[in-house]
């Protein structure tokens, strides 16, 4: 219906390397969730689906390119879930959160400007600070890794 509010949709990776760590990206500080480590990843495009968007971001925030068929659907999350604890500062609207996980890409992954990017352990995942819907979906990458990397 014309003029109807959707939810933002948006797309995220979890590439693995092969120690099972997984490639997160901390937000530039001056942007809605500074210093916040999340997955790579972005809006949907008008007209665009899911994972064109994954293949646009990737190629966009990290300079590598990914195959559609490497790329594996782990699991969303959405900010109307009990226990999604919106941080404060941060705009009120409905997000939902893609997440894929993907093993092959081409390329070396590089941070854009402003950003910073680390491979992370599971170890160490636990005390990195996270956009709310990252949280519940950093337990599915940390699984994807572990069977995949
Ligand atoms: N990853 C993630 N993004 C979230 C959450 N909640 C939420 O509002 N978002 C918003 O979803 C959007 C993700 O798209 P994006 O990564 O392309 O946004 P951006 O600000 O980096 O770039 P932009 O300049 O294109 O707006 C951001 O505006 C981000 O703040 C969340 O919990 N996790």
């Amino acid at each position: 219906m014309a003029g109807e509010q959707r939810a933002l949709m948006v797309v995220a990776v979890a590439l693995v390397d092969h120690a099972g760590r997984v490639l997160m990206q901390r937000r530039p500080a001056d942007r809605e969730h500074g210093g916040l480590w999340e997955f790579p990843g972005g809006k949907l495009e008008p007209g665009e689906g899911p994972l064109a968007a994954l293949v646009r971001e990737v190629d966009e925030e990290l300079s590598i390119e990914v195959s559609p068929g490497d790329c594996v659907p782990l699991g969303f999350a959405a900010n109307d879930a009990p226990g999604i604890v919106a941080v404060a500062g941060a705009p009120r609207r409905d997000v939902v959160l893609l997440l894929y996980g993907c093993a092959r890409w081409r390329g070396e992954p590089r941070a854009e400007e402003g950003a910073e990017l680390g491979w992370i352990a599971p170890d160490v995942c636990e005390s990195l600070e996270m956009p709310p819907l990252d949280v519940p979906l950093a337990r599915l990458a940390f699984e994807y890794a572990q069977a995949n990397g």
